[in-house]
């Protein structure tokens, strides 16, 4: 532990899942302190992945409902009003709980804006706090389009919080929020339109399993745009309009800018103590060290290839609790980190991918399988239901990706295959309880 010549051995600047590892640092006897501009826990509960996923959940009801017409009667719509208040009675409780629990576990929660003084103190809204080690964690915001009337448009965070469902919503950008997105309002009553940058959709995704969710979106009346040129945003009238292409305008209620997201760096004096970073994020080095020796960077605010996702953010939080703690002198090594955008039917994906297997094909077997023909998928009538299995020389599997309403338990029940490189006599051991998706899933290698 460091001397106490300093306040905190390890303060964190933001509180979301790049700061996991906290809490069993303060409990190893470490002092630890954790600033938050905004909500603590940052991100993925209150305007990420929690908050959409409690969306989503009627979303995945009344599509099962759907393939099981005629056999469940009735027609399931979904209820806006209800649902966002739903998401707030889930997501709004998560803030005090996590404070508590930090508080709990003998962590200061701080609140207020950070910026650093010099490499060992930090000044959050007048009051200096010193530190041995600091930990930037801030996250990335949405990008806004550098265009006329870009103030027309909202973010993710407000979409996740609209009261009232508009009758038209324009999104710009064709990411994982905009699919999510445009998923979620979709089946929820509102006309969309997507105005694509180029003209593939989700592109990091298999591009055949990315065109079956897209052409499901279509038959359900989402139209998509693809090479928009999106130019401006304006308002006339009181109807709002979408500027693109050669002189066309899109007229609608509500635009979406889901451009991406950029790292939150500025108004820090990161530069002034010598930090480095470019808008990619921080460089860090392997053991998550930027360019000043006593200051560490954590999860999406980090420039690196690795994806910016809560599951590699949690990693790297808990790689620092380990160093930090004297339990590993090594630099971070990454597993591989799955991930999943939650259309209807879901796209996950882990490992290699089937365009990297394609490449290098003298390395890899990729087997592709249909698995609406699977019994386990007939029973709720999965349709559109396809996984590729990526296979190394000696037969381990290195990588999946899979459609279908289940693709995200799939990819979950396959991950110890592909991060512990089992063999088919270890994969043979594993006896999943049947009938299940781990079963189903298996059953294939
Ligand atoms: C709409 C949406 C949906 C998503 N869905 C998923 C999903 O389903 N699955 C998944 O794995 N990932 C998802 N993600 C990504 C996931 O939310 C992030 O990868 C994760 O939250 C990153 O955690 P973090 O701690 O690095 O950053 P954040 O959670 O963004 O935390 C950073 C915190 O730092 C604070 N901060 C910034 N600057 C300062 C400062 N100067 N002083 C004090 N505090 C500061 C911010 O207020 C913020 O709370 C989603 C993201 C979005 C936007
Ligand atoms: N399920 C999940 O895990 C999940 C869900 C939502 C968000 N996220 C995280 O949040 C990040 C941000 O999501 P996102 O969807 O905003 O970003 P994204 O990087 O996934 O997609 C950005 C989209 O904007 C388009 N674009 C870029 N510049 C443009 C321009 N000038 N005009 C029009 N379109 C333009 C891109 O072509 C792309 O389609 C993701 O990369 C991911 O890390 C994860």
């Amino acid at each position: 532990m460091a001397d106490r010549k300093y306040q905190y051995d390890v303060l964190y600047i933001g509180s979301g899942h790049g700061t996991d590892g906290i809490n069993e640092l303060a409990k190893k006897g470490f002092k630890v302190a954790t600033v938050e501009a905004e909500k603590i826990g940052g991100t993925c509960p209150n305007w990420g992945c929690n908050a959409k996923i409690t969306l989503d959940e009627p979303i995945k009801l009344t599509r099962e409902q759907e393939r099981m017409k005629g056999i469940v009667n009735g027609q399931l719509t979904v209820n806006w009003p209800a649902n966002m208040k739903h998401k707030h009675q889930v997501i709004d409780p998560i803030p005090n709980s996590l404070e508590d629990a930090k508080e709990g576990a003998g962590v200061d929660v701080i609140h207020g804006w950070a910026k650093f003084v010099d490499n060992h103190t930090v000044d959050v809204d007048g009051t200096k706090y010193t530190a041995d080690k600091i930990v930037v964690a801030t996250g990335l915001h949405p990008h806004q389009l550098n265009i006329k009337g870009t103030n027309l448009a909202h973010t993710s965070k407000d979409f996740l919080a609209l009261d009232k469902l508009p009758k038209h919503i324009a999104i710009v950008g064709a990411g994982y929020v905009a699919m999510e997105f445009a998923t979620i309002a979709n089946q929820s009553g509102s006309d969309v339109t997507v105005l694509m940058h180029h003209d593939q959709v989700l592109e990091r995704f298999y591009q055949p399993f990315v065109k079956k969710v897209v052409a499901d979106l279509k038959k359900r009346g989402v139209k998509f745009i693809p090479n928009a040129g999106v130019s401006a945003f304006e308002k006339k009238n009181n109807q709002l309009f979408v500027d693109y292409g050669d002189g066309k305008q899109l007229p609608t209620d509500w635009i979406l800018d889901a451009t991406g997201r950029v790292p939150n760096v500025h108004h820090m004096n990161l530069r002034q103590i010598g930090v480095k970073w470019d808008h990619h994020g921080i460089f860090v080095n392997s053991h998550l060290q930027t360019k000043v020796p006593n200051i560490y960077a954590s999860g999406d605010v980090i420039n690196s290839s690795e994806p910016k996702l809560t599951p590699t953010a949690t990693f790297q939080g808990n790689y620092l609790m380990h160093l930090f703690s004297g339990e590993t002198t090594h630099g971070i090594k990454y597993p591989p980190i799955p991930t999943v955008v939650f259309t209807s039917p879901r796209i996950a994906q882990v490992g290699i991918t089937v365009p990297h297997a394609e490449k290098y094909d003298f390395d890899y077997d990729i087997v592709v399988n249909d698995l609406s023909n699977d019994w386990y998928r007939q029973i709720d009538k999965e349709s559109i239901a396809e996984n590729a299995l990526i296979f190394n020389k000696h037969d381990q599997l290195v990588g999946v990706t899979e459609v279908s309403d289940k693709a995200d338990d799939a990819i979950d029940t396959l991950l110890p295959a592909v991060a512990l490189h089992l063999s088919k006599q270890q994969i043979e051991q594993v006896v999943p309880l049947f009938p299940s998706i781990a079963h189903d899933a298996w059953k294939n290698l």
